[in-house]
């Protein structure tokens, strides 16, 4: 893929849909409730209507979406558990194993595994296997991604994404796996923030406060080496991200071409949203924010994107848990949009006027 063809991908992203949003609104205001009483469930049935361009729109197929990756930063010792814990992680989440696949299960969502660039070789008849590298580059010597490789990943991401809206899928959660991927996350939200690294670095897999100091010091070194432009998000995307974070960039933004919902997950996940919008603004109307993840720069990322997370479980898992988890809300925010009476309906009185 080229600037261009990301530049095209971008231009096709289209406002939300007025009418249906209009539409679903005056539904909101006949169901027999009292008006606004169903809460941010309301805003939610709405925003998916605009999303959709469709007054009662459906939910049917779900899907999450892991990339998965390791990163050369890891030789710095940023992470509590060791970078093989990438590829063993897949080959947990192709048999079963692990929390995503218990909560995709509950939440009747179909698992898609992408390898984008973990550091091991790794097949399996379900993996879809577009690797690109065998982990990025360690970013404290220089940018972990090259120019190609980072369109590469995007591209993998518009590919898996396209796939899965021509399969007909109707919400797309993303998560990932990707040992030291915190630290990436990390460095692409300060800079965009342009913030100090210090606020938006947390303790990722259960590093202690002494490891965070270690890790705040890496990342500082990271940044003062490449110096990642704030005003270019291509750029930090290159210089301190990672294939997997790239890839779900690319995903987020081939969702709202599609106009597909996407529930984007906790910090990493995050940060690749981050980006996108950051392309395009307009992407955030796709996204729903499922959780409150306990890394601290999480809540900077959704604040500057202006979501309010659906969930707050003080999870910080990563692998699209808490978007799939927050799956159940957006169709109970459905179910009760298309499935209650309105006031007519049900010969239930309006309210009064003039009180
Ligand atoms: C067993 C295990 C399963 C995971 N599933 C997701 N992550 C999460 O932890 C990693 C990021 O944290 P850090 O930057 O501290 O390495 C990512 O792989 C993320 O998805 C896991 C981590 C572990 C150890
Ligand atoms: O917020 C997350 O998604 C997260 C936090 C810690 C480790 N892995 C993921």
């Amino acid at each position: 893929m080229s600037m261009e063809q990301l530049r095209e991908q971008l231009t096709r992203i289209q406002p939300l849909d007025k009418d249906a949003i209009q539409q679903a609104t005056q539904r909101q205001q006949q169901l027999t409730k009292p008006a606004g009483s169903l809460g941010r469930l309301e805003e939610i049935a709405i925003r998916l209507a605009g999303i959709q361009g469709t007054p009662i729109p459906k939910i049917q197929r779900r899907d999450v979406i892991v990339m998965a990756a390791d990163h050369g930063v890891t030789r710095e010792g940023v992470s509590a558990y060791p970078a093989e814990v990438t590829p063993q992680m897949v080959l947990n989440f192709l048999s079963g194993g692990a929390a995503i696949n218990a909560l995709a299960r509950q939440a009747e969502a179909a698992v898609s595994i992408v390898d984008v660039g973990v550091a091991t070789e790794l097949h399996h008849p379900q993996l879809i296997e577009r690797k690109i590298a065998l982990g990025s580059a360690n970013m404290v010597e220089g940018p972990a991604l090259t120019s190609e490789q980072l369109f590469k990943a995007i591209q993998v991401g518009f590919d898996v994404l396209d796939e899965i809206a021509h399969q007909g899928s109707d919400l797309v959660a993303i998560g990932e796996m990707g040992i030291g991927n915190t630290t990436a996350a990390s460095a692409i939200s300060a800079t965009l923030l342009q913030q100090p690294v210090e606020a938006l670095t947390g303790y990722g897999t259960g590093i202690n406060e002494q490891q965070r100091q270690h890790k705040i010091q890496v990342l500082q070194r990271a940044v003062q080496q490449n110096q990642p432009d704030p005003h270019d998000p291509l750029d930090v995307l290159a210089k301190v991200g990672g294939l997997e974070i790239a890839a779900l960039t690319g995903v987020v933004i081939a969702a709202a071409a599609h106009r597909i919902p996407v529930l984007i997950d906790g910090f990493i996940s995050s940060s690749a949203a981050l980006i996108a919008c950051a392309l395009q603004p307009r992407i955030t109307d796709y996204l729903f924010a499922g959780h409150a993840s306990v890394e601290p720069g999480h809540r900077l990322i959704l604040a500057q994107l202006g979501l309010t997370p659906l969930l707050s479980l003080d999870m910080r898992l990563g692998e699209g848990t808490g978007a799939v988890l927050a799956m159940h809300i957006l169709e109970a925010a459905l179910r009760t949009h298309r499935e209650m009476a309105t006031f007519a309906d049900a010969g239930v009185s309006e309210r009064t006027e003039n009180t």
